[in-house]
């Protein structure tokens, strides 16, 4: 995105509102500070030492009010835990421009539209929903990364009211920030990302607390090699946005949780069967399809 393609007035200086200046917002306003796609970034927090901490490493250059951040922004990127998503649009809805865009960060994508839907009212048609595939078990502007999206996908799920120009504007925002993208249904979107993002952060939450939650747990600690350590590694994110993501794709992520429970409990099975037969050929699958997901 260009201020000739955005600005009605070619010269007018271009601004981005970023709302919500943690792993994912401070990344979004290093890349575009070094794309220089913006004259300036504004950043909207909830925590005074995280705003600092994006002022210092330069992901936003001035710390405002939602209200502000609303009423100068040219692109409003929202990338806060989903569940906030609501009341931020609803809070902002009567002061954004009328030519200005709106997108966001979130892991889920139904429940963010149904928010921005009852927030926004018409406005809605000026949100074009997104979610990056990039990011860590850090969180907060500390751990923010310029090449964060480098290479990385983005999924826009457009809105039957975004007309194509709005989602052409979205699209060049976040390829700016390095990323590909692609578009893909909300429907989609939820039930894709229960399957190989959601239901991984459960089970590594799960074997995290059930290592912990042993009378050895230090013994054991103690002792975890890389396998443990490459299990777990996510069971560090951030719990609040965890529960919000559980919460908002509750539906998809109970499916993909009971496929898994069944599963596990046939492997279970075919160990106290000792069925050396049975369990290989689910290993040497498993292992094959790693490998050429690997290879890919
Ligand atoms: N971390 C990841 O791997 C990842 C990847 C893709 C998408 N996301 C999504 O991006 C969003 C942000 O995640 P993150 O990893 O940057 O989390 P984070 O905890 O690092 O950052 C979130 C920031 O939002 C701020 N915030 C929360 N509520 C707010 C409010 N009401 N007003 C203003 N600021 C508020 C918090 O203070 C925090 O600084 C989430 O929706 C998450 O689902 C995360
Ligand atoms: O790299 C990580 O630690 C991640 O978990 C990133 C990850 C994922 O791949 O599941 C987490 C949540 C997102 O919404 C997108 C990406």
């Amino acid at each position: 995105m260009n201020a000739t393609q955005k600005n009605p007035s070619a010269n007018a200086p271009l601004t981005l509102g970023i709302i919500g200046v943690g792993l994912i917002g401070a990344s979004i306003g290093l890349a575009q500070k070094k794309a220089k796609a913006f004259d300036r970034v504004l950043g909207v927090g909830r925590s005074q030492t995280n705003l600092d901490e994006a002022l210092k490493i330069g992901a936003i250059d001035q710390a405002v009010s939602l209200e502000e951040c609303a009423k100068e922004a040219d692109v409003i990127v929202v990338c806060v835990p989903v569940a906030q998503t609501f009341s931020i649009l609803h809070a902002i809805e009567p002061h954004i421009k009328a030519n200005a865009l709106i997108t966001d960060a979130g892991s889920t994508k139904s429940d963010v539209i149904m928010a921005a839907k009852t927030a926004l009212g018409d406005k809605v048609a000026q949100f074009i929903p997104a979610h990056p595939i990039a990011g860590g078990a850090q969180h907060g502007a500390t751990a923010a990364k310029e090449d964060l999206y480098q290479g990385k996908e983005v999924i826009i799920c457009p809105l039957q009211e975004n007309i194509p120009p709005a989602v052409d504007a979205i699209n060049e925002f976040w390829l700016a920030t390095g990323a590909v993208t692609h578009k893909m249904s909300a429907l989609q979107h939820d039930a894709v990302f229960a399957s190989i993002s959601h239901l991984p952060h459960v089970l590594s939450f799960a074997l995290m607390l059930q290592v912990a939650n042993s009378e050895d747990a230090n013994v054991k600690l103690g002792h975890a090699g890389a396998g443990f350590r490459d299990f777990t590694r996510i069971a560090a994110s951030s719990p609040e946005m965890w529960r919000d993501i559980c919460l908002a794709n509750k539906t998809a992520v109970l499916k993909e949780l009971d496929k898994y429970l069944n599963l596990t409990k046939l492997l279970r099975d075919t160990i106290a069967k000792e069925d050396g037969d049975a369990l290989l050929k689910a290993f040497t699958r498993a292992s094959a399809e790693r490998q050429k997901w690997e290879g890919r």
